[in-house]
């Protein structure tokens, strides 16, 4: 295993006016590993999400993205180069699909700048150059192969916005896989499935983990997907982390079963 982290989380200090919501928190996510992020409501996971993401600046802290070519800072970047440059996808607690397209153009659309570089951003890129079709080509074949990954190669030319939720869900996390993320974050991925569309989205997460080498950060409230597959989780309580541990070490935690795994209903309200 290795023992460089992927992502390292250090100070991070993000507040609205005299609200810390994400309070001096410091961890790490490993390559191929699934992270789980979890805590109750207002804990401060979404927020952490954007600040990895480079929706928010943290007005404290560093997020380091180690990549093979070194580390790359993502809160010194914008959110589009946090997305090509240090190479961050994510999903989001609303789907957010194009849903007047195809499923399978939502697919294309994400290989955007892909594309637009085998174009050499020009006209004459666009007009037939070979550099451009094979690319053009090489994005639909990706598009297909996650299409089929996620169980909706059949349905590629179906409006997306005619998928049912669990499909949009599914459909949101190829769409993410199709930009070659070396961090995928998943906001609630498992929200509003049925326990069928759980257990699929387990074997799904598992998969983009141990096939393709990835690794994911995922805030989560079904405790069945996070300690059915994750690696390691993280535990946040008003924007402090108050335990990391395996999911067995963390089921044990007296804090966190005090403040979380024990009340779930509060977790839910
Ligand atoms: N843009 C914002 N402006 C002001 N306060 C905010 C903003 N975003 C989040 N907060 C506050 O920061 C705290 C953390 O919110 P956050 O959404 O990150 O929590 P969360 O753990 O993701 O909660 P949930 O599980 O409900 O999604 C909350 O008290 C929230 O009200």
């Amino acid at each position: 295993m290795s023992h460089t982290p992927l992502l390292e989380v250090e100070h991070v200090t993000m507040r609205f006016g005299g609200l810390f919501a994400v309070n001096d928190l410091s961890f790490t996510a490993r390559p191929r590993q699934i992270t789980a992020i979890i805590g109750p409501n207002g804990a401060g996971k979404t927020t952490l999400f954007n600040c990895i993401t480079g929706f928010y600046k943290p007005q404290v802290g560093r997020i380091t993205l180690h990549q093979e070519r070194g580390p790359v800072y993502l809160e010194r970047l914008d959110d589009f180069d946090i997305a090509k440059k240090a190479r961050v996808g994510r999903t989001f607690q609303n789907i957010r699909l194009f849903a007047r397209m195809s499923v399978l153009e939502n697919l294309i659309v994400a290989q955007h700048n892909t594309l637009m570089r085998a174009s050499a951003f020009s006209l004459a890129g666009l007009l037939g150059l070979s550099r451009y079709s094979k690319a053009e080509k090489l994005g639909v074949d990706k598009a297909r192969y996650w299409l089929d990954k996620v169980g909706l190669l059949h349905l590629a030319d179906e409006d997306a916005g005619s998928l049912p939720y669990g499909s949009q869900r599914r459909l949101e996390i190829a769409r993410a896989m199709c930009t070659d993320p070396l961090l995928l974050c998943l906001d609630e991925p498992a929200a509003g499935l049925n326990p069928r569309e759980s257990l699929e989205l387990n074997t799904l997460l598992t998969g983009i983990r141990d096939e393709h080498g990835i690794g994911l950060l995922l805030i989560e409230h079904d405790m069945s997907v996070v300690m059915g597959i994750s690696d390691w989780v993280v535990v946040l309580d008003y924007g402090k982390k108050i335990a990391e541990g395996t999911p067995g070490e963390i089921r044990a935690d007296e804090a966190v079963i005090r403040a979380y795994l024990g009340e779930p209903d509060e977790a839910e309200a």
